[in-house]
C-alpha cells in the first residue's frame, strides 16, 4: 500500500528517513526552509551539508511550500530541532484544515521543550488540535542517519497509546536493514529519547578529558538511573529504559562519533568553548537545550540528577568540568538501586 508522508526538516535524519520511505515505495515530500538546499536535494540529488557523501533517490522530491508537502497527506512526520516543533506544528493547522487532511503525526525529534518542559508529544497535542489529526506516533530508538545511510540494520520503537496506528507507522518504515517494535509507553520512549542527549554529551567530555572504558561506563550506566528515576516520577514505565530507546540509545549516542551530542561533548572536553562547539557543528545537538529543562524538571518533582546537574554547571554557568567530576565522586555513598522507588 502506498502512503503519502510529509517529511517535515530536510536536516540529516529527514532527508535519511525521507529517502528511505521512497525506497520503501510511499510517495514523499520533504519539507525544507531553506531554498538552496531543496533545490539542491531536487536537482542534484544531494544534501552536501547534512550528508556529505550521500547520494539520495532521485524519486524524492523536497519543497518549501506547506501546501505541496500536505496536499493529501496520510502521515506528517516532524524531524525538526525540538525547540521549533511547536511553531512548526502550529504553522500547519491552518493548512491541514484548508486541504482536509487529518494525518497520522509522527515525531522523530528527541528533546525537551525549553521553558514548558514537555515532551514532543505532549507540544504536537496542544498545538495541533484533535480534530485534525489521527493519532501520535513517537519514533525512537539508536539511529544515527550516517548509518541507515549505508543500510546498517537498524532497529526502533514506535510508540502510541493507540496500538494500530503504532503498527500502522511499524508496517510503513520497515524493511530489510530496518525493523521496528511498538510500544505503549509513549512516556518512556520520549524521556529515554531526549535525556540520553544529556548524557551523551558528558560521555563525548569524558573523551575529550581523555578518560578511559570504565569511567564511561561508569556515567552511562549512572547515567541511565537517572533518566529512569526521571522517567518514572513522570509515569513511564521502568522496563521502557532497558529498551531500544532508553539503553540502546544511550549505547549508540554515547559511543559514537557520529553523534552530535557526543561530538559536541568532546569538543567541550578539549577545552573549547560551548559558543563555538555549537557555531562549529552546523548541526542540531539537542542536548543543551534539553539539559537545561531535565534540570528544571527534576528540581521541580525533586528527583536527584546529579549527572545532569553537573552537565548543567558546566553549559549554563560556566564550571570546570573536572571541578564537577571531583564533585560527582566525593558525594556520600549511595545503594546503586533504591529498591522503594522502583
Ligand atoms: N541525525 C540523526 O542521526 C538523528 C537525529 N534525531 C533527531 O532528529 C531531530 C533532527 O535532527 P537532525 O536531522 O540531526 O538535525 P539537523 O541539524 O541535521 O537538521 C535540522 C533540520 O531542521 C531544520 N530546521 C531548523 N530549525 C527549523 C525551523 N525553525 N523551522 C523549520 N525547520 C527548521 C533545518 O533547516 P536548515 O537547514 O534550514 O537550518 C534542518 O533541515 C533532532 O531532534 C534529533 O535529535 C533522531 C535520530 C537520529
Ligand atoms: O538520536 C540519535 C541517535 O539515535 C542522534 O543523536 P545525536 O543527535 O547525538 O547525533
Amino acid at each position: 500500500m502506498t502512503v503519502k508522508i510529509a517529511v517535515l526538516g530536510a536536516g540529516s535524519w529527514g532527508t535519511i528517513l525521507a529517502n528511505l520511505l521512497v525506497e520503501n515505495g510511499h510517495q514523499v515530500e520533504l519539507w525544507g526552509n531553506d531554498p538552496k538546499k531543496v533545490a539542491e536535494i531536487n536537482e542534484q540529488h544531494t544534501n552536501t551539508h547534512y550528508l556529505p557523501d550521500f547520494k539520495i533517490d532521485p524519486q524524492l522530491h523536497a519543497t518549501i511550500d506547506l501546501n505541496v508537502a500536505l496536499d493529501q497527506v496520510d502521515v506528517v512526520l516532524f524531524v525538526i530541532p525540538t525547540q521549533a516543533i511547536r511553531a512548526v506544528a502550529e504553522q500547519i493547522v491552518p493548512v491541514m484544515i484548508a486541504k482536509k487532511v487529518k494525518p497520522v503525526i509522527v515525531t522523530a525529534s528527541k528533546g525537551l521543550e525549553q521553558g514548558t518542559h514537555k515532551r514532543i508529544s505532549e507540544v504536537l497535542t496542544e498545538a495541533i488540535p484533535e480534530t485534525n489529526r489521527n493519532g501520535i506516533v513517537v519514533l525512537s530508538g539508536p539511529s544515527h542517519a550516517e548509518d541507515v545511510a549505508q543500510k546498517d540494520i537498524t532497529t526502533l520503537t514506535a510508540a502510541s497509546s493507540d496500538l494500530i496506528q503504532a503498527q500502522w507507522i511499524q508496517e510503513i518504515f520497515m524493511n530489510d536493514y530496518f525493523r521496528l517494535y511498538t510500544n505503549p509507553d509513549v512516556v518512556g520512549v520520549e524521556m529515554g529519547a531526549a535525556l540520553k542527549n544529556v548524557i551523551a554529551l558528558g560521555a563525548g567530555a569524558l573523551n575529550g578529558l581523555g578518560y578511559g572504558d570504565n569511567t564511561k561506563a561508569a556515567l552511562m550506566t549512572r547515567g541511565l538511573a537517572e533518566i529512569s528515576r526521571l522517567g518514572v516520577a513522570m509515569g513511564a514505565n521502568p522496563l521502557t529504559f532497558i529498551g531500544l530507546s532508553g539503553v540502546g540509545d544511550l549505547i549508540v549516542t554515547g559511543t559514537s562519533v557520529h553523534s552530535r551530542n557526543w561530538r559536541a561533548g568532546n569538543a567541550l572536553g578539549k577545552g573549547q568553548k560551548l559558543a563555538d562547539v555549537l557555531a562549529n557543528m552546523g548541526m542540531v545537538v539537542e542536548g543543551v537545550a534539553t539539559c537545561k529543562a531535565a534540570y528544571e524538571l527534576a528540581q521541580q518533582r525533586s528527583v536527584d540528577m546529579p549527572i545532569t546537574r553537573a552537565i548543567y554547571n558546566v553549559l549554563y554557568e560556566d564550571c570546570d568540568i573536572k571541578t564537577e567530576i571531583a564533585y560527582l565522586m566525593r558525594r556520600s555513598g549511595k545503594p546503586e538501586i533504591d529498591f522503594d522507588e522502583v
